[in-house]
C-alpha cells in the first residue's frame, strides 16, 4: 500500500527525517513511536505533501505521491491530528461533510454518510449533527475529527498523537472505538504516539524511530523480545516488559478447553480481553484460574497463571 524509499527532509541545517525507508501493507495499522523531535510528524506529513520531502520518493498503492497535485491527494487521504482542528464556525454535519462535498458527492449520500459516520462513533445523529464544535467535549471533538477524516471513505489515515489531549479513559475507549472502526473498513492506519502502551494495544507493526532515522520496525511482540540494543532496547526494555508482552495478546488466543465441572465458580475474563487484563484479575482475585466467557456470557474455556507466566517470559 505505501513504500517509502530513502526519504530525507532537511530543514535548513537541521536533518528531520534522515534516509527512511519501509512498506506498509494494505489493512495494517502502523504506529510511529519515540521521543520528542525525532521527525515523527515530519514524516507523516510528507505522506500527504503538508511537507515536502528534499530527497526520496513515496509510492501509495505504487503511484508517486508527486503524481498528483497536494489537494488531491488528500482528498484520498484522511488527516486527524491532535486537538481536533475542527472548524469553528461550521456544524459537526458540515465539518464531517467538507471532502465529500468538495468531491462533487450528492446531498443525500453526504446525509447518508454524516448519519453512519456518527452512528459509528456512538454519537446520536439528531442530537450532535447541529451542534458546533466548542459545544462538544474534547473526547467528541476528536470524534468527530476521526468521522471527518474518514467521511470520503479514504483508504489510507493518517492520525498525529489524536488521544494525546484525552484523560486516560476517554482516550481507552476511543482507541477501542477505532480499533474496531478499523477492523470494520480495512483501512490502512499510520499513527504517531509519544505512548508505548498505546501503540503496543493498537498496531500490527510499530516503527521505531530516533534522530530522523528508522532504527526497527517490527510487530509489537517481536519488538519486546528482540528489541536492537541501544535505543529501541532502552524503550521497550524496562521492567514493565512482561507484562507489556501480555499486552499483545488475547485471551482468546490462548485459552485451553473449559473444565466440564469446577468444583466452585471462577472469576470470569471475557475472550476478548488482553492476557495484561487476565493477570490483573488473577492478582485482584487471588486464584490460578479464570472462566472465559464470550460475548453472550457463555463458557467459551479457561486461562491459568501457569499460561500467562509463560507468555510473559523470556524465550
Ligand atoms: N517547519 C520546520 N522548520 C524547522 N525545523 C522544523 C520544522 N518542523 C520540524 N522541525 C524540526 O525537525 C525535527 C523533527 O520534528 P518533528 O515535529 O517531526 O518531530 P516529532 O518526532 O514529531 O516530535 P514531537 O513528538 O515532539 O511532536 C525537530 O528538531 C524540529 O525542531
Amino acid at each position: 500500500m505505501i513504500e517509502v524509499k530513502a526519504l530525507s527532509k532537511q530543514f535548513g541545517a537541521q536533518v528531520a527525517v534522515n534516509n527512511l525507508s519501509f512498506k506498509v501493507d494494505s489493512g495494517q495499522f502502523c504506529v510511529l513511536v519515540g521521543t520528542s523531535g525525532c521527525g515523527k510528524s515530519t514524516m507523516l506529513r510528507m505522506l500527504n505533501r503538508l511537507i515536502e520531502p528534499s530527497q526520496g520518493q513515496i509510492l501509495i498503492k505504487g503511484k508517486d505521491v508527486t503524481t498528483q497535485s497536494p489537494e488531491q491527494l488528500r482528498r484520498r487521504i484522511g488527516y486527524v491530528i491532535q486537538g481536533m482542528g475542527l472548524f469553528p464556525h461550521r456544524t459537526v454535519q458540515q465539518n464531517i461533510a467538507t471532502v465529500p462535498k468538495l468531491l462533487g458527492w450528492k446531498k443525500p449520500e453526504i446525509d447518508a454518510r454524516v448519519t453512519e459516520l456518527l452512528t459509528l462513533f456512538k454519537l446520536d445523529a439528531a442530537t450532535f449533527a447541529s451542534k458546533y464544535p466548542h459545544q462538544l467535549s474534547g473526547g467528541e471533538q476528536q470524534r468527530v475529527g476521526v468521522a471527518r477524516a474518514l467521511a470520503a471513505k479514504p483508504e489510507l489515515l493518517l492520525m498525529d498523537e489524536p488521544f494525546g489531549a484525552l484523560d486516560p479513559l476517554t482516550r481507552e475507549l476511543l482507541q477501542d472505538e477505532l480499533l474496531k472502526v478499523q477492523q470494520l473498513l480495512g483501512i490502512t492506519i499510520i499513527m504517531v504516539t509519544h505512548d508505548l502502551e498505546e501503540a503496543i494495544k493498537m498496531a500490527d507493526v510499530i516503527a521505531v524511530m530516533d534522530k530522523g532515522t528508522l532504527l526497527q520496525l517490527d510487530t509489537p511482540e517481536a519488538l519486546l523480545r528482540n528489541p536492537k540494543a541501544g535505543f529501541v532496547q532502552e524503550l521497550v526494555g524496562g521492567s514493565e516488559r512482561p507484562l507489556r508482552l501480555l499486552s499483545t495478546k488475547q485471551v482468546s488466543q490462548i485459552m485451553t478447553a473449559p473444565i466440564a465441572q469446577a468444583t466452585h465458580p471462577l472469576p470470569c475474563i471475557h475472550a476478548e480481553a488482553s492476557l495484561r487484563e487476565a493477570m490483573a484479575l488473577l492478582i485482584w482475585e487471588q486464584v490460578e484460574q479464570l472462566q472465559v466467557v464470550n460475548v453472550a456470557g457463555q463458557t467459551v474455556g479457561q486461562v491459568s497463571l501457569h499460561d500467562l507466566l509463560q507468555q510473559g517470559a523470556r524465550v
